[in-house]
């Protein structure tokens, strides 16, 4: 008793089964952006389970699959696209960023078809498949444009809660969901990064002058949305002189120090942001910038550390260009000579243009993936489990059931097997290919 059954495909008793629901699932459905009628609403597969009375785990087509599918296809039929979809399909294994495929494109036709084919699979809120349709788009020379980091945005993000506003490490929330910190020196537009990943205008507040952000900002991802990715996003105060007092930026250098140094496993991606100003002007990045640095390559094993070199629309000459790419040079060479590390990520961006936006977010997305995050569910009472399912039912929450359900089943292993086909080139290419391809492309 309580155990689950195993997965048997549906049966005409368990379509009956569902279609009280189904008026509860459209709703939700068009709560979620779904703009249609259901063509179907057939169930493909159940289990059951036996808890003082029977349970019943269903997993329903809307039909919503099958427009996309039928979409997609018209798509890609259509002429121009298809052959550039094919000629990129047949060069998948080859092509990687800098190398020569015919010229990069602006032109409105051409992109629309692409954001069109984005804005389909981001209905499925599959990111994989998002960042497949984005490196398809990038193999065929096509630039991306504000909808594509849209409908990004709309296949991650449902809703973002501020669930902590803290100035000390003691009042920081427990960490829930996989985290992701933003940091570096004051003014370098760490505020501003988080809104234009989250393609919101006003999330995280922004100003001028250094010395905006004075607390610790914990901004919740989809807290009471399972369906899509769970995560948060801390912003911090800037590390630098800001415009607050000596005492005032000391606390919360040893905040930072504290949360970077205890955090724990939730924290999962440190980008430390690196301004084109600051590198332009100083030619080199502070000594408080090299401290955090070499803090997080030697102790923070258990998060990925990306370097983001910010405003890069303001590199306006090839010297600029030259500068800040000797000055990353730098500080590739004295990582790896201290710590022996070969190699440091390092993603140029700027929030004025889309430039790295695609890329931070895969990068953000690959260390928040719930696929590659081992699940442990507490062990629960049955009596508790009943409850839950019941209120459950009573609800109509179809999909919050169906993921309990799919929770039964094994854990995908961690593997690279699955994530989109230029993943792992992009991952290999260095800073300098991704910086060369990004300046080449400002200066245009
Ligand atoms: N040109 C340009 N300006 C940017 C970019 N990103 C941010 N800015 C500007 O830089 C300024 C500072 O941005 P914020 O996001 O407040 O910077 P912050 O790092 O959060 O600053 P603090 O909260 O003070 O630590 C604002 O005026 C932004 O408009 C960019 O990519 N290009
Ligand atoms: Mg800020």
């Amino acid at each position: 008793v309580g155990g689950l059954g195993a997965t048997e495909a549906a049966t005409q008793e368990t379509d009956n089964l569902i279609t009280p629901l189904k008026l509860l699932a459209w709703q939700k459905a068009r709560e979620a952006g779904f703009d249609r009628e259901f063509s179907s609403f057939k169930a493909v597969s159940a289990r059951s389970q036996l808890v003082a009375g029977r349970n019943h785990f269903v997993k329903a087509e809307s039909g919503a699959e099958e427009i996309f599918e039928k979409v997609m296809e018209r798509v890609r039929q259509s002429v121009k696209l298809s052959e550039e979809w094919d000629i990129a399909e047949a060069h998948r294994s080859q092509i990687g960023p800098g190398e020569a495929f015919g010229a990069w494109t602006s032109k409105p036709r051409i992109r629309d078809r692409w954001n069109t084919l984005l804005r389909l699979v981001a209905k499925r809120r599959h990111m994989p498949d998002v960042f497949e349709v984005c490196d398809a788009r990038r193999a065929c020379w096509v630039h991306a444009d504000h909808s594509t980091t849209e409908f990004i945005a709309r296949a991650a993000v449902a809703t973002v809660n501020m669930t902590g506003l803290v100035d000390s490490f003691h009042a920081m929330p427990a960490p829930r969901f996989p985290e992701v910190v933003f940091l570096g020196w004051s003014n370098v537009g760490k505020s501003s990064l988080i809104n234009a990943l989250l393609h919101r205008t006003a999330v995280a507040p922004v100003s001028n002058m250094p010395g905006k952000t004075t607390q610790f900002h914990f901004y919740s991802i989809n807290e009471k949305n399972a369906a899509f990715p769970q995560m948060t996003l801390v912003d911090v105060p800037g590390l630098g002189e800001a415009m607050a007092d000596e005492a005032q930026t000391r606390h919360w250098r040893s905040t930072l120090d504290l949360y970077l140094k205890r955090r724990g496993n939730m924290l999962r991606q440190v980008f430390h942001l690196i301004s084109c100003e600051v590198l332009l002007r100083r030619k080199r990045p502070s000594l408080l910038d090299m401290a955090v640095m070499e803090m997080c390559l030697r102790h923070r094993r258990d998060s990925e550390y990306t370097i983001v070199i910010t405003k890069v629309d303001l590199i306006k000459s090839e010297e600029a260009m030259e500068t800040v790419f000797q000055t990353m040079r730098r500080i590739s060479a004295r990582m790896s000579e201290k710590l022996g590390i070969r190699r440091v990520k390092i993603i140029p961006c700027s929030v004025k243009r889309i430039r790295g936006r695609i890329l931070l977010w895969r990068r953000l997305w690959r260390s928040v993936d719930p696929e590659l995050t081992l699940k442990v569910r507490p062990a629960k009472e049955l009596k508790e489990v009943q409850k839950e399912l019941d209120a459950m039912v009573e609800q109509g929450k179809i999909e919050d059931l169906s993921a309990l359900a799919e929770q039964e089943q094994p854990v995908r292993e961690e593997s690279l097997n699955g994530l989109p086909f230029s993943y792992p080139q992009l991952m290999a290419c260095d800073w300098l290919s991704s910086i060369v391809s990004v300046v080449d492309l400002d200066l245009n």
